[in-house]
Parts: C-alpha cells; sequence; structure tokens
C-alpha cells in the first residue's frame, strides 16, 4: 500500500546541509500497522512528512496504492491526498470550530453536500466515541478526546491510509492507551493500513505489526515486532529494547564486567526466550546437563503481540569448557542468548 524507494531528503545546500533521510526504502502491505521508532533527530517526522509530499523528497519515489506520489502534478496530488489521512502530536484542531466542524472540515474543502456532511459524520463521531460532543468546541475536549476528533477528521475523506505522527506523545499514558485502542480498532473495522513514527516501545510494543528503527536518517533495522523484541539486530535496537525493559545489569556487576574472558572469568548473560521456550524448564535442565550453576539476577515476562517473551540476566559459573558447552545449548533451543561481559570468579 506504501512503497518508499531509495527516499532521501536533505534540507538547505552546502556545507550546513542536513541529510535527514538517506536512501530509505520501506514497504507497507494494505492493513498493516508499521511503525517507524528513532531517537530525536533521527528524521522520523522527515520520513512521515515525506509519505505525503508534505515535504517533498530530494530523491526517490513514494508509491501510495500503485500511484507514483512524486511524478504527480499538484492537482493529481491534491486527489491523491484524500487517500492519506494524517493526525499530529498536538491535534492541530481548529479553536473557533466545534467537534462536529472540525471533522467536517476536509469534506467541506472537497466541496461535499450539507446534508453528505451530516451522513458521513454521524458515524465517525460513533467510532471515535464523540457522539456526545459534537457541539463542543476543542478548549472544553481533554487531550485525548481532541485527539479523537482529529482521527475522526482524519478519517472523513476515507483514506485508505492513516499517517500517525506521534500522535500519543502528549498523552498520558491510559489516554495513549485508549488511543492505540481506537486506532486498532479503526485497522480491524475499516482495514485502514496505519504508518506511525513514535520514540515509545510502548506504542510499537502495543499496536505494531511490523517495526523499522531509524538513526541519523537511515533504516538500520526492520523486523516483525515479536522478533524485534526478542532479538533486535542492532545495538540501537538492544539500547531502545533495554531501556523499555528496564533490564539492565545491577549496577555493582557492571563495574566489574570486563569485555574479553579472562583465565578466571565467567559470562554474564542476557537470555531471551520466547513462544514454548519461556515455559520449559530449560534453566534447571541447563544446570543438570552441563553442570554450570546459573545465578539469576534478573529476570520478567512481557507479553509482545500474542506472543510470551521471557527476559533474563544472569551468570553463568562454570569452567570455561562448560559455559561454552551451556551458550551452545541455549542457542540450540532458539533462545537469543547476548554476553554483556565477563567477570572475575571468586570477585
Ligand atoms: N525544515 C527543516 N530545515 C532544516 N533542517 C531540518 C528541517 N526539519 C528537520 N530538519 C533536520 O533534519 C533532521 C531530522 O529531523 P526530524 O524532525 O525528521 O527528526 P525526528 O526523528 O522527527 O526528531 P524529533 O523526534 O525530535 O521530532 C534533524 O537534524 C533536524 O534538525
Amino acid at each position: 500500500m506504501i512503497k518508499l524507494e531509495g527516499v532521501s531528503k536533505t534540507y538547505g545546500a552546502g556545507p550546513t546541509a542536513v541529510h535527514a533521510l538517506k536512501n530509505i526504502d520501506l514497504e507497507v502491505p494494505k492493513g498493516a500497522i508499521h511503525g517507524v521508532i528513532g531517537l530525536s533527530g533521527a528524521g522520523k517526522s522527515t520520513l512521515i512528512r515525506c509519505v505525503n509530499l508534505l515535504e517533498r523528497p530530494t530523491e526517490g519515489h513514494v508509491i501510495v496504492d500503485g500511484q507514483d506520489l512524486t511524478q504527480q502534478d499538484s492537482e493529481a496530488l491534491r486527489q491523491s491526498r484524500h487517500q492519506l489521512g494524517m493526525i499530529f502530536q498536538h491535534f492541530n484542531l481548529l479553536a473557533s470550530r466545534t467537534v462536529f466542524d472540525n471533522v467536517a472540515l476536509p469534506l467541506e474543502l472537497m466541496g461535499v453536500s450539507k446534508g453528505e456532511i451530516r451522513e458521513r459524520i454521524r458515524p465517525l463521531l460513533d467510532l471515535t466515541g464523540l457522539t456526545d460532543k459534537a457541539t463542543q468546541y476543542p478548549a472544553q475536549l481533554s487531550g485525548g478526546q481532541k485527539q479523537r476528533v482529529a482521527i475522526a477528521r482524519a478519517l472523513a475523506s476515507r483514506p485508505k491510509v492513516l499517517l500517525c505522527d506521534e500522535a500519543t506523545s502528549a498523552l498520558d499514558p491510559q489516554t495513549t492507551a485508549s488511543i492505540l485502542e481506537l486506532l486498532q480498532d479503526i485497522n480491524r473495522k475499516l482495514g485502514l493500513t496505519i504508518l506511525l513514527i513514535t520514540h515509545e516501545m510502548e506504542v510499537v510494543k502495543s499496536i505494531c505489526h511490523r517495526v523499522g528503527l531509524i538513526s541519523d536518517g537511515e533504516l538500520v533495522e526492520e523486523a516483525d515486532v515479536g522478533d524485534f523484541f526478542t532479538a533486535p539486530a542492532t545495538r540501537l535496537g538492544r539500547d531502545f529494547l533495554n531501556a523499555f525493559l528496564e533490564l539492565e545489569p545491577p549496577q555493582a556487576l557492571v563495574e566489574r564486567l570486563e569485555e574479553a574472558p579472562g583465565e578466571h572469568t565467567h559470562p554474564v548473560v542476557r537470555l531471551a526466550f520466547s513462544g514454548a521456550n519461556v515455559a520449559t524448564p530449560l534453566i534447571s535442565r541447563l544446570a543438570r546437563d552441563s553442570g554450570v550453576d546459573v545465578s539469576i539476577l534478573q529476570a520478567k515476562v512481557e507479553s509482545i503481540q500474542g506472543r510470551t517473551l521471557g527476559l533474563m540476566i544472569a551468570e553463568l559459573i562454570g569452567t570455561p569448557e562448560t559455559t561454552s558447552q551451556a551458550l551452545s545449548q541455549l542457542e540450540s533451543h532458539d533462545i537469543n542468548v547476548e554476553v554483556l561481559g565477563h567477570v572475575q570468579r571468586n570477585a
């Protein structure tokens, strides 16, 4: 449904030029909820604004539902934009218009008749839980209600795609959860394809099917959400995951960690188990089979997109031979093993 081919965006020119996007390839199938996560300044807003050509890419193609928007003239682009609803962090509602009139605005601009506007907006207010707020003004609404108005307005032109630019970043956790639930509901009921950008792993975890990680204008990894949370492929992906899970080794241990193994060290590992492995008493079997003592420092279980994910930080206490055998045994059970470092025995 959305295809970016070799999209680059450079702001300015010469020595002060900012290369905000570098050769991005991205494909979002119809009906998917696709997240793009990254740190501040990574290029997320530029990326999503390039999809509806609010920013024109310096290079590359943006193809939505088979149409190459980068090749369209301004009239064709105006028509194509009806296929692309967008919501923003700060809602962007018109303060002087009621809820109904805010939602009606895109239809008024399209020249839809008053009667048809009324007919089309009623179900949208129902869907977004705003039926009793139709005559109120934005100032009378909570942040969550304002975002619902923005969602209803974005859906008014019956788009095929909804672009969400940090749509929950200004909301508290409970309101965030209710807006994410609404987006999921819309995705299911209307088959709407959603591309969202966020800096919050919680958003990715809650509703995305796939996720891309953007860093310094480059898409550095892309995966199904369950895989990303089990085994991110990059250092940055692991940093996002660890910060989200708050599963870091205790500080006292970090201070003792050495990068390379020594003659009298044993490894400290982070283990990520998914699916059936979580319930399997692998750790006790490991201790029995390899003779390695497993000292569990931290552990937690998360449910992500219907998959159970178990995480653990542990010291493997044994000889170099037995710990190496234990690591192989873990990996052979499809457990993602990351060696965080090595600590001196008996330290
Ligand atoms: N209009 C602009 N003119 C010049 N540089 C810009 C412009 N918009 C963005 N940039 C630069 O492009 C880079 C990417 O910015 P962008 O806003 O896309 O990142 P982001 O990941 O959305 O960050 P944040 O989460 O802080 O909004 C940054 O270095 C930013 O300073």
